[in-house]
């Protein structure tokens, strides 16, 4: 059975209607029901975050719902969620505790894993140092039992646990690159998708791809990146299939989850994948947020094209009015509908037109050898014709270097 939880918000001016949804969806994608919704306008109280009499309310509607937790929308200091469950006597989590929650239940890869272990942990120093900063100043009300020595020690134990896991996730980062490294090398171009939870990446990776992958309907299924081979209008490319970006994400979960979003950085183009089915208002917001990502991992605009997802639940009209504001960014826009495969033949034009040092070149071969099936897997076949001499013709189209290469070998003489 669903576990039952009450969400709470506190608006320092005003209630904002996309931050409760966005926390129900988050809420649900973690298995819970939502029996109650309790928001206050106010600042923040020091002891419980909400004021003193909403306390009172939120004890009343826990026990008259029968809530096993409470979910607060801001982030909590751990005197104010020790202070919180004490009053309330059921579970207290935060927003942060929440997504961790999606994450570990969804974690399939040990990189994963260990990404959530590491956001955890480095969210435990963070109290650690509160621990420590309270009971300097001998405030701890006996919230942490043990004193003083055993913060210290717990300290010391995070850190060493924090270093061991970033040296491991660390290793598995440089195999990926170096494996990305043999791909570039072999030629392919490299695209990514990335874009907001939900917006559809997933699907269009497996349209690309032919490569069945986790897709349902609620946030973060897909946790860690995929790379597979395949071809786009006969050019030899690796697709990057990534996790999705989401509003205000805590700065830990930046650290332990979007370092998976490097591999962005080398890639050719990146496909910017954006739900327009949803109102003009939720577009913008989760475009301007995707946008701050991909600047703050120092992607360049001019590698971007935008795909307008989901257009099969829309009207003609709309399509039209919503790619319009898409496109005042000055980035190219190609409306899909990835679930349906419709707008994928001018979406792989866009990003093939965006390929870097693709020159043209004419090769001769011999007829035997295998060297066929090479040029083939390292570069787009424009055409083939035999000699007079039994050897083959290709014109080829590719990435410079490795076209380079192939020309010392097969020039036409
Ligand atoms: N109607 C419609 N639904 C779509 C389309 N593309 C994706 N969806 C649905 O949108 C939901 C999310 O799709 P995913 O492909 O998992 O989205 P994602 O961007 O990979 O999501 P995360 O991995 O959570 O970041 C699923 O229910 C899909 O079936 C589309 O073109 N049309
Ligand atoms: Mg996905």
């Amino acid at each position: 059975m669903a576990k039952r939880a009450i969400l709470v918000f506190r608006f320092d001016y005003k209630a904002n209607d996309s931050s409760i949804r966005e926390l129900e969806e988050l809420a649900s994608a973690a298995g819970y029901e939502v029996v109650g919704t309790l928001i206050q306008t106010r600042v923040e109280d020091p002891k419980y975050n909400i004021g003193r009499g909403k306390v009172h309310e939120l004890r009343d509607m826990v026990t008259r719902e029968k809530a096993d937790k409470v979910i607060f929308f801001n982030t909590l200091k751990p005197s104010q969620t020790y202070n919180l469950r004490k009053e309330l006597g059921v579970d207290v989590i935060d927003r942060y505790e929440l997504i961790l929650e999606i994450f570990a239940q969804r974690a399939g890869s040990q990189e994963a894993k260990l990404q959530i272990e590491l956001a955890r942990l480095k969210r435990e120093v963070s109290f650690a140092r509160e621990y420590i900063n309270l009971s300097k100043r001998g405030e701890l009300h006996g919230f942490l039992g043990g004193g003083k020595y055993a913060v210290d020690a717990y300290y010391t134990y995070l850190s060493n646990r924090i270093a061991l896991i970033e040296r491991v996730l660390e290793k598995i980062r440089a195999q990926k690159n170096a494996r990305w490294a043999r791909r570039s090398e072999a030629g392919l171009y490299a695209v990514s998708l990335v874009g907001y939870t939900g917006a559809g990446k997933s699907t269009l990776f497996q349209r690309m791809t032919q490569e069945s992958v986790y897709i349902d309907g609620k946030p973060f299924a897909t946790l860690s990146t995929l790379s597979r081979r395949t071809k786009i209008l006969g050019y030899p490319v690796i697709v990057t299939d990534t996790i999705g970006f989401i509003d205000s994400l805590p700065e830990q979960l930046i650290d332990a989850f979007y370092t998976t979003l490097g591999e962005t950085l080398l890639a050719d183009v990146v496909v910017l994948v954006v739900d327009v089915s949803e109102d003009i208002g939720e577009i913008k917001r989760k475009f301007n947020a995707s946008i701050s990502v991909l600047s703050d991992l120092g992607v360049p605009l001019g590698k971007v094209v935008i795909a307008a997802n989901k257009i099969d639940l829309m009207e003609a009209e709309d399509i039209k009015r919503k790619a319009a504001v898409l496109q005042a960014s000055g980035l190219p826009v190609v409306p899909v509908s990835a679930k349906q495969g419709v707008g994928l033949k001018r979406l792989s034009e866009v990003i093939v037109s965006k390929f870097p040092d693709k020159v043209t070149e004419t090769l001769l071969i011999p007829s035997d050898g295998g060297m066929l099936e090479e040029v083939l897997t390292k570069c787009k076949v424009v055409d083939i014709s035999g000699t007079w001499d039994g050897k083959i013709r290709l014109v080829v189209e590719g990435r410079a270097n490795i076209i380079e290469k192939l020309k010392a070998r097969y020039r036409e003489q």
